[in-house]
């Protein structure tokens, strides 16, 4: 059996899901692709479960699509196809996803990025939206890059393929913060801290309330949210969080999908 390209560790309610396969730049090649998508799997369905942090091994976050995969086969058996099964498990994960990058990421490895909650990179990183070069295009990932990015930014960096560095990856939103090497996983361990303290399914409630589409008539808008929020207040995770505020006391969550 082939080595794992993928490892997958749980501690303390943070799942942390590793790319390693460092010699080709975790690039997405069908076996990382299967791997990734069945640890995303179990991440999902593990209860236990808060936080899910994305990182990897080697110089390089990941470098996009397997190009020497994707050399000489047919349109129909790009692996392009399954991708946007790992996009969406990232993009509705029901638990908030954190990238950690240590190095830089390239045209796929950029739609994994958007795809994620949180992402935070060395302040060395840099990104780029590769594909026009190489005579591709960015289709799959811009449905999880363009919520992200400003249109003015997605023209440029889309059409120009332009390398860009962490603090203009932070300035467009397409990463929250950019730190020195030796900070990385202590701004990491911030941002799942924080995370690990919100009410699992209010949280899985409020991504869903981020990324659905909104309708443009303002009074149903307010309709659906007045009720989204009143489901929350009344339901038990609702309560126990009021409860613990007035009772000046730690909130004790119940198990995802009883709120
Ligand atoms: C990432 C850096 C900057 C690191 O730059 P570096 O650290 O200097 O590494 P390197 O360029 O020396 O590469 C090291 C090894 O990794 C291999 N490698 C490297 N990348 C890949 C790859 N993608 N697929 C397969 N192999 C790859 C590369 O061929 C080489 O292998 P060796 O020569 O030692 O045998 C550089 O390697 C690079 O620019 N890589 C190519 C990035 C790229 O153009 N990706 C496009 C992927 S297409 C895509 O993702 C399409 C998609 C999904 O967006 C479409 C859609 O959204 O619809």
């Amino acid at each position: 059996m082939a080595d794992e390209l993928v490892h997958y560790e749980v501690r303390r309610g943070i799942a942390t899901i590793t790319l390693d396969s460092p010699h080709n730049r975790n690039a997405l090649s069908a076996q990382l692709r299967a791997e990734l998508t069945g640890h995303l799997k179990s991440a999902t369905a593990d209860d236990a479960v808060r936080v899910i942090v994305l990182s990897h091994t080697g110089p390089v976050f990941c470098s996009g699509m397997d190009l020497k995969e994707a050399g000489g086969a047919s349109a129909d058996k790009q692996g392009v196809n399954e991708f946007p099964v790992i996009l969406e498990q990232l993009w509705t994960s029901p638990k908030p996803v954190v990238a950690r990058l240590a190095g830089p990421a390239r045209a796929g490895g950029v739609g994994i990025v958007a795809a994620c909650d949180i992402a935070v990179a060395v302040d060395t990183a840099t990104f780029a939206f590769s594909e026009v070069r190489i005579g591709v295009v960015p289709a799959v990932i811009s449905v999880t890059v363009l919520p992200r990015l400003l249109p003015r930014a997605a023209h440029e960096l889309f059409l120009t393929g332009e390398t860009f560095a962490a603090p203009r990856a932070v300035a467009i939103g397409l990463i929250n913060s950019a730190v020195p090497g030796d900070d990385l996983d202590t701004e990491v361990t911030r941002y799942t801290d924080m995370l690990a303290l919100g009410a699992p399914n209010a949280l899985t409630a409020t991504k869903r309330m981020l990324q659905e589409p909104r309708s443009d008539n303002l009074s149903e808008v307010f309709a659906d949210m007045l009720a989204l929020s009143a489901r929350h207040f009344g339901g038990p995770e609702g309560q126990e969080g009021i409860a613990a505020f007035v009772g000046k006391r730690k909130p004790s969550w119940v198990p995802p999908g009883d709120a």
